[in-house]
């Protein structure tokens, strides 16, 4: 039997030791979940696609939730066993979320002697009123120290998540904590700005007037970090995302290049061949189904050529890259040159590219250049 290959392994880990109210992933305190139950789970999950998928690798991807929740016993066993299991001679990235305060120097040296070649750190904010406005529960000295701890283990790639916009963060606040990022010269930065995600505290507080929204504040946060982050000589190769030449995020530019990934974990979804999957939000559940050898998948979907194109339209017009103009529709293609006249694209022979001042309006754009679901 011919069995497809797979090169992009996402693997989620949904604990974390305390739960913001801004965040809509799944994810929960540990508990009293049996830890080495799950990761005997997750890596049978893998060996049962494992018969019909021919998995090779070039990215790994353990997200969350926090990776580093695990213990160093649970990581070490987890790891070892994706290494008997898989074929690594493609590996070109072995990447893992942390937050401050579940890093300890023993924990960051055998990660990388477990051959993590990067670490996404999860900052958020790099002052105090800001963190605690987040719920974050660690100060901005031991984000510092964290990352320190990373780059003295010899981690070779370290990225930090920040978000912006949030309330009451101003400006200068915003602009004091990119430069802070900068002095520590990360290889990668991915800076999002907050968005009010259903199911959240934070969604109720908005509603309730508590936490605003401000256009003019997301618009200026976003320009000075392009700004910012290009003067110092990283790569806006993503609306969220800067890099260092030559350290961009692999396994995420995979996805936005609409490559196959096999996604393992509560929560993880799939995509192979068009058809997308998820699987069970419910870690008691998802060990429950492993531990009988059944797959826990929930939903499964093939996504229609007008899905397909939409969220390739979607996501190839936040990169460096740009959209193919081979996927505009001849229906739509008479915004051209509006957009091209208010300076918001820049046409290539092959790829539409936003400018500088169409970066900001991404999710407008996008929508005018899919066409519509036929009725
Ligand atoms: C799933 S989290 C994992 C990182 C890690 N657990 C941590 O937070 O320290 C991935 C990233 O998504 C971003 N994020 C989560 N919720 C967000 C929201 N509501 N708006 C914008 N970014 C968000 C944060 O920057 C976060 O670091
Ligand atoms: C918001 S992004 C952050 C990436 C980070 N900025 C970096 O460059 O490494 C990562 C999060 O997306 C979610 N995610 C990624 N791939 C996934 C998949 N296949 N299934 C479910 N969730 C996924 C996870 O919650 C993960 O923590
Ligand atoms: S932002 Fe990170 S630490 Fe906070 S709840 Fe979400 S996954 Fe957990």
């Amino acid at each position: 039997m011919h069995r497809s290959l797979i090169q992009h392994l996402y693997l989620h880990i949904p604990f974390c030791h305390r739960v913001c109210p801004y965040c809509s992933f799944y994810k929960h305190t540990p508990g009293n979940t049996d830890m080495a139950a799950f990761v005997d789970a997750i890596l049978n999950e893998l060996t049962l696609h494992q018969r019909q998928l021919d998995l090779r690798p070039k990215t790994i991807y353990f997200g969350g939730g926090t990776p580093t929740a695990l213990s160093r016993s649970h990581l070490t066993t987890l790891i070892h066993g994706l290494r008997q299991r898989l074929d690594l001679s493609d590996l070109q990235e072995l990447c893992l979320e942390a937050n401050p305060k579940t890093v300890s120097p023993a924990k960051a040296t055998l990660l990388r002697d477990l051959g993590v070649t990067r670490v996404s750190l999860g900052v958020q904010a790099w002052d105090q009123p800001t963190l605690t406005l987040l719920g974050r529960d660690h100060a901005p000295d031991e984000a510092t120290e964290t990352f320190h701890i990373l780059r003295d283990a010899g981690i070779p790639a370290l990225n930090l998540d920040l978000m912006f916009s949030i309330p009451h963060q101003t400006l200068d606040i915003w602009t004091a904590g990119l430069h802070h990022s900068l002095s520590l010269k990360p290889d990668h930065l991915s800076c999002y700005n907050l968005t009010y995600e259903e199911d959240t505290d934070f969604l109720q507080r908005h509603q309730t007037g508590e936490l605003d929204q401000n256009q003019d504040r997301d618009a200026d946060h976003f320009g000075t970090t392009i700004d910012l982050l290009e003067a110092a000589g990283y790569e806006h190769y993503e609306t969220s995302n800067f890099a260092l030449p030559g350290r961009r995020s692999l396994h995420n530019q995979a996805y936005w290049q609409g490559a196959d990934y096999l996604g393992l974990g509560p929560s993880a979804s799939s995509t192979h061949q068009r058809t997308r999957w998820k699987n069970i939000s419910d870690t008691t559940r998802y060990n429950e189904l492993l531990s009988q050898n059944r797959v826990p998948i929930v939903e499964s979907e093939d996504l229609t050529d007008n899905q397909w194109l939409m969220e390739r339209i979607a996501l190839e017009l936040r990169t460096a890259e740009g959209l193919s103009l081979s996927r505009i529709a001849p229906s739509i293609a008479h915004w051209l040159p509006t957009l091209q006249t208010e300076n918001l694209i820049h046409l290539t022979p092959t790829h539409l590219h936003l400018t500088r001042e169409g970066k900001p309006l991404v999710d407008q754009i996008a929508e005018t250049l899919i066409p519509e679901e036929p009725k």
